[in-house]
């Protein structure tokens, strides 16, 4: 359904250094640097899939999602979505795909909710049937009944978000490309935008492909990860198997009576120390848990022990580290 070939995307940046004399300069002669954003880049993805893009800052993620969407055209490589090269079948291309970047809006910012609907279902050309049915459907899903009404710009955050992602729906997409679609939500907006992706894969075979820093957002959504660094990708596989990797991992909270300095435990890793609180995390394979509660029991008063397994960002931190990004 998704196939991208050895995708390669640079940028030329203009170069500035501080300083009026450095600007002056610039004016006549401007120097410039180029940032790889996307190297050599190539995966498939089936239709049903649901697959989390994660990545550092800066690694690539959103210009992916740009090449896929059409809106970017690669330096080189191929790109093969449903059977059209998206930045040259653009036009035809968009009916089947919908698109939500989280930190911009695709709605119109001083006309209501729904007068924005109106107008994508003309831009789309989509049959009253179906943008009645898919708006009584979207309105109903997404809790959009007292909003419709409202302009864009007197939304809140997660109210914007929800009809973003009904705006990105009413044109029956199969693909649908999410760029952080839970940045600054609350807790229950984060569960109710979650949930409501589920369904649409479920229910509707919707394929998903989400960029997020949110690992919650994995966990409840992704059953593939494929992870980017610097412009490379540098992982391709189940959230299971990376958890099998790291199966050993285990993270040990332990309170104890007031201690100032932290304890080094050698083979372990101190994530955080305070007076009364400390958190290790552990390959319990290497340094038994045991001997951690033995050496420490040497010098602190240990109150209560917890052990847990590595959570999500704690072993995609590992594969960072893992590939020095
Ligand atoms: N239009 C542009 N012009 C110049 N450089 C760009 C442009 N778009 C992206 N870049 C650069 O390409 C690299 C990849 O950026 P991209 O936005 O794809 O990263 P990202 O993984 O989405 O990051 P983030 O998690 O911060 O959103 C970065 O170094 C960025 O500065």
């Amino acid at each position: 359904m998704i196939k991208l070939h050895g995708i390669n995307k640079s940028f030329k940046v203009a170069r500035r250094t501080a300083g009026i004399g450095q600007a002056v300069k610039a004016l006549f002669a401007r120097e410039h640097t180029i940032v790889e954003a996307l190297h050599n880049i190539s995966f498939d993805i089936s239709p049903g899939e649901i697959v989390g893009y994660i990545g550092p800052n800066g690694a690539g993620k959103s210009t992916t999602i740009k090449v896929m969407s059409g809106i970017l055209v690669p330096d080189s490589g191929s790109c093969r979505i449903l059977g059209y090269t998206p930045w040259q079948d653009r036009t035809e291309y968009v009916r089947n795909i919908g698109v939500v970047f989280g930190q911009r809006t695709q709605l119109w910012w001083d006309v209501p909710v729904i007068d924005s609907f109106g107008l994508l279902r003309d831009i789309y050309n989509i049959p009253p049937v179906v943008y009645r049915e898919n708006l009584a459907l979207l309105t109903e899903s997404l809790a959009l009944g007292d909003i419709l009404q409202t302009p864009v710009r007197q939304l809140s955050l997660g109210q914007r978000m929800r009809c973003e992602i009904a705006a990105s729906l009413l044109h029956n997409p199969k693909i649908l490309f999410l760029d952080e679609p839970t940045i600054g939500l609350d807790a229950s907006s984060k569960i109710a935008v979650r949930q409501f992706i589920k369904t649409i894969n479920k229910e509707r075979g919707v394929t998903v492909i989400l960029t997020t820093h949110d690992m919650n957002d994995i966990e409840a959504l992704a059953d593939r990860i494929l992870m980017i660094g610097k412009g490379t990708l540098l992982y391709d596989g189940s959230l299971a198997h990376l958890r099998s990797r790291f199966g050993s991992n285990r993270i040990i909270t332990l309170d104890y009576r007031e201690h100032a300095k932290p304890i080094e435990i050698e083979g372990t890793n101190c994530l955080s120390w305070s007076p009364e609180r400390a958190v290790y995390s552990v390959d319990i394979d290497t340094v038994p848990v045991a001997s951690i509660i033995a050496k420490l029991s040497e010098q602190i008063e240990l109150l209560d022990i917890g052990i847990e397994t590595t959570p999500m960002e704690e072993l995609i931190l590992e594969l960072y580290k893992e590939h020095q990004i």
